[in-house]
């Protein structure tokens, strides 16, 4: 049987940290704002939606929301990105991705103020994970997995870890931050010949396709730690990751579920860089 690696085990001390830095916020008259752009009704940014807003209340973090429908107009997206960059009230704005494919997403990323760009979308900030220099917040989906790596222990110096996927959203930049844990990584993707072997020589697996079940028992072996961070919804409308957890579960070492896993840590990490990035404005 795997140990099971469990957000909230990650998040309760990331939540106390978060929870003392917004009293301080408020002592100062300020009350931290994450700004929420979302356009059309895609399941799992609907549920990234929810999770936030609930973890922003607990925390103690305001949310402000602009929806737009999923044939918004490029020029309706940069007007919503223009808002919440001179809303001086607004302190970090999530932007669903993959936005619509008829949308210039490039563009729009670009357009958000760099202060604000608490989930890496802006080139400068990504700039930051390549180069390992201070720029801007890291993307808060990899920061999830680094954070749960770290928790529970797992050194990843020396070691082999594979990531499945290669979106600039989670699966590049986790690979550079396991570069800089001295891991020797190998990313995989559509193209990868014989997945499944590359897998099983990991020590570490990461996978982050967003197809239910693609890592199957084929693709791990006894030793390995998996972190799912696919968000699925099955057939039944209930949340499922890219690993068929039932019969990969008792061949590895570690491995976290879906829900329960990834998912809420990345959730706390977003509203832990809004309120890093009012402390960045005012303290
Ligand atoms: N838990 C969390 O906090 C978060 C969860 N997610 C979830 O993670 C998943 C991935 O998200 P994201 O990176 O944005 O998704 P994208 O669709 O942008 O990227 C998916 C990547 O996986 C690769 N891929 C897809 N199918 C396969 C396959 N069968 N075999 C190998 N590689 C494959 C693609 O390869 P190619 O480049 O060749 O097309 C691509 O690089 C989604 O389920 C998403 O909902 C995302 C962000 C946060
Ligand atoms: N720019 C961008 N960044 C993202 O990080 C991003 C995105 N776009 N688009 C959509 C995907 C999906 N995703 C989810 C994260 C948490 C939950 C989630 O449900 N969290 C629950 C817990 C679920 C669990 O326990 O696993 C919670 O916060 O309580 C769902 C989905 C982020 N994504």
């Amino acid at each position: 049987m795997a140990k099971q690696l469990l957000g909230k085990e990650v998040t309760a001390a990331l939540n106390e940290r978060i929870k003392a830095d917004v009293a301080a916020l408020k002592e100062k008259g300020i009350n931290p704002t994450l700004g929420i752009i979302r356009v059309g009704e895609n399941e799992s940014d609907i549920s990234y939606e929810r999770g936030a807003t609930k973890r922003c209340e607990t925390l103690g973090v305001a949310c402000e929301k602009i929806l737009l429908p999923a044939d918004a107009t490029q020029e309706q997206v940069l007007a919503a990105v223009d808002k919440v960059n001179k809303d001086d009230n607004i302190h970090g704005v999530l932007l669903f991705r993959p936005l619509p494919k008829h949308l210039n997403q490039t563009e729009i990323e670009n357009a958000l103020d760099p202060a604000k760009d608490v989930d890496c979308m802006t080139d400068g900030s990504m700039s930051g994970v390549f180069t390992g220099k201070a720029v801007g917040f890291p993307p808060c989906t990899p920061q999830a997995c680094m954070e749960i790596l770290d928790h529970y222990g797992i050194d990843c110096t020396g070691k082999k870890a594979v990531v499945i996927g290669r979106s600039l959203v989670v699966g590049k930049p986790a690979a550079m931050m396991l570069i800089k844990k001295n891991a020797t990584v190998t990313v995989c993707h559509t193209r990868t010949v014989d997945m499944p072997s590359v897998a099983r020589e990991a020590d570490i697996l990461i996978v982050a396709a967003g197809r239910a079940g693609v890592v199957t028992k084929d693709y791990v072996a006894p030793g390995q730690t998996v972190i799912d961070v696919g968000i699925n919804v099955n057939a039944e409308g209930k949340l499922c990751g890219d690993v068929a957890y039932a019969e990969v579960e008792p061949i590895v070492d570690a491995i976290t579920p879906v829900p329960g896993g990834v998912g809420s840590v990345t959730t706390s990490v977003l509203v832990g860089h809004v309120v890093e990035a009012a402390k960045r404005k005012y303290l």
